[in-house]
């Protein structure tokens, strides 16, 4: 018989170094540190720019003209409130679930009842991708606030992408360190390769699917632990750890046992991840601030312990090691820092989706048999043992 093609070739475990797709949204080395979008390094993002006219640069290629960003901004306005209805649904789920099974199951709503979702063409595709930029902070903030047996705050609209999600969160409007450390985490959040979540999205809209569903799907994955979930047990092992003296042994105690350590390693940096860096240094600020230092010290004694002993391997802080400090040292709970991850991450999914099906060819790897030969008798069931 002749050699099938999984026989035939070799494989990659979790599809590492496996280049499936062409795009001209972000790059990222991960042997240099380096992430770009759109060629802009994210340095010069966080540091110049905004969420919007990053969302903007994500989804078109280009930094936006004043009049494109006045639309852009005004377009996102319109679209991001919720009906009551949603905020029902989001008051009701909130009592048991945890705030990324709620987000995901509320997007799913939206997307129920919007007609467009049935069968979209490539430019409603977009739209739908919009929407739900504009949307969710709205959704995450109703979902933090509902958990915590809150009131909603409804969006302002004299207030910024980052603002706006602050204020409906926290109740109160940022001041400005508060948004400028929220917009930077957002940016810094909002695009990262192929990585899983972003995948998850593609994969969903290559079988020519709708985009609601693509985020949905995106949320799902984003929300498990080697993933965005990463940054709230991060915080808990800090916490865990309680101060930098007790690090040593938190960590021996579980290295003995293989557990991973939440918060460091990834599959492509096997440097310093740019946007940890950037998160760090927001962390010691806040923390000095709030007078929660003992938090960062402790963070930075773990920090300092895993790379002595895993910095050979290429192990370092990723992304969602500092970031749950910023989260919460600014109010937030444990439970919505994936949330406050998806917010930032909307862009480069609804972005990569819909650059994706623009030139789609549907996503379908195979993997390798490993079972029974076939044929096997089949054994009628009063003969089996
Ligand atoms: C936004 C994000 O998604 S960033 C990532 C967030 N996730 C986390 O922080 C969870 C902890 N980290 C991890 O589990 C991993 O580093 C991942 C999943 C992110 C990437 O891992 P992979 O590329 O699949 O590497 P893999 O899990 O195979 O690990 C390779 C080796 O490094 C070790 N390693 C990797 N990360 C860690 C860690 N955080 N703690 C301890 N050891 C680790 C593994 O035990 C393994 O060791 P071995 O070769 O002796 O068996
Ligand atoms: O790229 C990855 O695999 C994970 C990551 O850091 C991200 O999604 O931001």
């Amino acid at each position: 018989m002749a050699e099938t093609v999984e026989q035939k070739q070799e494989f990659s475990r979790g599809l590492e170094g496996v280049i499936a797709a062409e795009t001209k949204i972000g790059y990222v080395d991960g042997i240099n540190g380096i992430l770009a979008y759109r060629g802009y390094d994210i340095e010069t993002l966080t540091n110049q720019s905004n969420y919007e006219e990053v969302s903007y640069l994500l989804l078109y290629g280009k930094l936006p003209s004043e009049k494109e960003y006045i639309e852009y901004v005004s377009e996102l306005k319109k679209e991001m409130y919720i009906e009551d209805d949603v905020y029902e649904l989001i008051k009701k789920i909130s009592r048991t679930a945890h705030p990324m099974s709620s987000l995901r199951t509320v997007v799913s709503y939206i997307g129920g009842k919007d007609k467009t979702s049935v069968d979209p063409d490539v430019k409603q595709q977009e739209e739908i991708g919009i929407k739900l930029i504009a949307k969710m902070p709205t959704i995450v903030a109703a979902i933090k606030r509902a958990s915590s047996g809150e009131d909603f705050i409804k969006p302002d609209p004299e207030l910024s992408y980052a603002a706006n999600f602050f204020y409906q969160s926290a109740g109160r409007k940022p001041d400005t360190v508060e948004a400028k450390m929220m917009d930077t985490a957002l940016i810094l959040h909002a695009d990262h390769g192929m990585n899983a979540s972003t995948f998850s999205a593609m994969l969903t809209i290559s079988t020519l699917s709708d985009m609601y569903s693509a985020i949905t799907s995106a949320i799902s994955t984003l929300k498990g632990p080697l993933h965005g979930g990463a940054n709230e047990r991060a915080l808990a092992l800090i916490k865990e750890t309680g101060s930098p003296d007790n690090a040593e042994k938190v960590l021996s105690e579980k290295m003995e046992k293989k557990e991973k350590i939440m918060g460091f390693g990834h599959r492509v940096y096997k440097v310093y991840d740019p946007r940890a860096k950037i998160l760090k240094g927001y962390a010691e600020y806040i923390t000095k601030k709030n007078g929660q230092e003992k938090l960062f010290q402790t963070a930075t004694k773990i920090e300092d312990l895993m790379v002595n002993r895993l910095g050979e391997k290429g192990i370092f802080p990723n992304v969602d090691f500092y970031s749950g400090i910023l989260y919460y040292s600014i109010g937030f709970p444990p439970d919505v820092f994936t949330p406050i991850f998806a917010v930032g991450r909307i862009s480069g999914w609804v972005a990569r989706s819909y650059e994706y099906v623009q030139n789609n060819r549907l996503f379908r790897p195979r993997s390798r048999y490993a079972g029974e030969k076939a044929p096997r008798r089949y054994v009628p069931i009063n003969e089996r043992n």
